[in-house]
């Protein structure tokens, strides 16, 4: 295997919103297509001064390289390269961007990002960029109880709500899937179940036994499938299957798996490092340990508790 490529790449943002990409050069590896801007580290710099170095060349704007944040890392095999891609969102710069190397430049919105062809190891930096970074899990409820959860929820900032009923019937779990993407236009509802079950829904969550039982994602028709995984085997599944992200637990001890034993901080750090997957973190942790999690490597955290009343 030849030498690993580290690049530092960005996801820059202005002031209002917008997302900047820039476009390869025929001539360079995956020319053609846009990019995040950035470029390989050298030895003995930091990654974010990498990135600092590389935006200050290439598009001739400052930043302050502690002022970024983790957003994903990619390992990525081309067939004549290998590349880990280290992504930082970048929220505040000096200068204008121009393209100092002639590359075109565009500010696009964040809804626009899948309109435009990337290198194939950009795909789950386009994933962590459209996820949120908090999903609150329901508990088991009555029906009728599921908008007063997802109410408070939406209130204490999650970002998404998965839907995990698992004491009622596929038929009761689809209706109300149904009636709550319904009542909850443009909220990411995601449904913890099977693909069979599931077929005409957006966003499904699997459970680790029917990942392992599942061998290709083409019988799934939406948007987002991910899945429950607590080993790397199963990470290396999800991949295997090009799944969308997917959650690791048990990061900590919890009340709803009080016998499954933790991962602990160090362990979710490094085997989220093995995957180019988005990871959530869950069990046991809150949005308190956003922050922590982030710069752990994980897209974010899935909790029940902490965001119920
Ligand atoms: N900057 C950047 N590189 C990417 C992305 N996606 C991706 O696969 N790569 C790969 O990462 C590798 C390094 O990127 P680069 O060409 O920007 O490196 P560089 O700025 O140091 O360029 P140079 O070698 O022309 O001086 C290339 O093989 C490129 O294809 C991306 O979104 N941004
Ligand atoms: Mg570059």
């Amino acid at each position: 295997m030849s030498k690993v490529i580290h690049v530092a790449a960005a996801a820059i943002f202005n002031e209002s919103g917008e997302l900047l990409l820039a476009l390869r050069h025929q001539k360079q590896h995956q020319g053609g297509l846009w990019e995040f801007p950035g470029g390989k580290v050298e030895a003995g710099e930091t990654v974010r001064d990498a990135l600092a170095r590389e935006l200050q060349e290439e598009l001739g704007i400052e930043i302050d390289p502690l002022a970024t944040t983790p957003l994903i890392q990619v390992p990525y095999h081309y067939p004549d390269k290998s590349v880990l891609l280290d992504v930082y969102r970048v929220n505040r710069f000096s200068g204008e961007a121009y393209g100092r190397e002639g590359q075109p430049l565009k500010w696009i919105q964040l809804s626009e990002l899948t309109d435009y062809h990337f290198p194939a190891a950009n795909q789950p930096i386009v994933n962590a960029l459209l996820l949120p970074a908090t999903i609150a899990i329901t508990p088991a409820l009555a029906p009728q109880e599921y908008s007063d959860f997802i109410d408070t929820a939406l209130l204490k900032g999650a970002g998404a709500v998965m839907l995990r009923a698992k004491h009622l019937s596929d038929a009761e779990q689809l209706s109300l899937y149904t009636a709550l993407s319904a009542a909850y236009e443009g909220l990411l509802l995601i449904w913890n179940t099977s693909i069979e079950a599931a077929n005409t829904v957006a966003s499904v969550h699997l459970s680790s036994d029917r990942l392992m039982q599942l061998d290709n994602r083409a019988d799934f028709k939406g948007r987002w499938l991910s899945a429950s995984c607590h080993s790397s085997e199963q990470i290396k599944q999800a991949e295997r299957l090009g799944l969308d992200y997917i959650t690791l637990s048990p990061v900590q001890q919890t009340a709803s798996h009080p016998d499954a034993s933790p991962l602990g901080w160090d362990e979710f750090r490094r085997l989220v490092s093995e995957t180019r997957l988005p990871v959530y973190a869950l069990g046991g942790v809150s949005v308190d340990d956003l922050e922590k999690t982030i710069e752990a490597g994980g897209q974010g955290i899935a909790a029940i508790s902490g965001f119920r009343c």
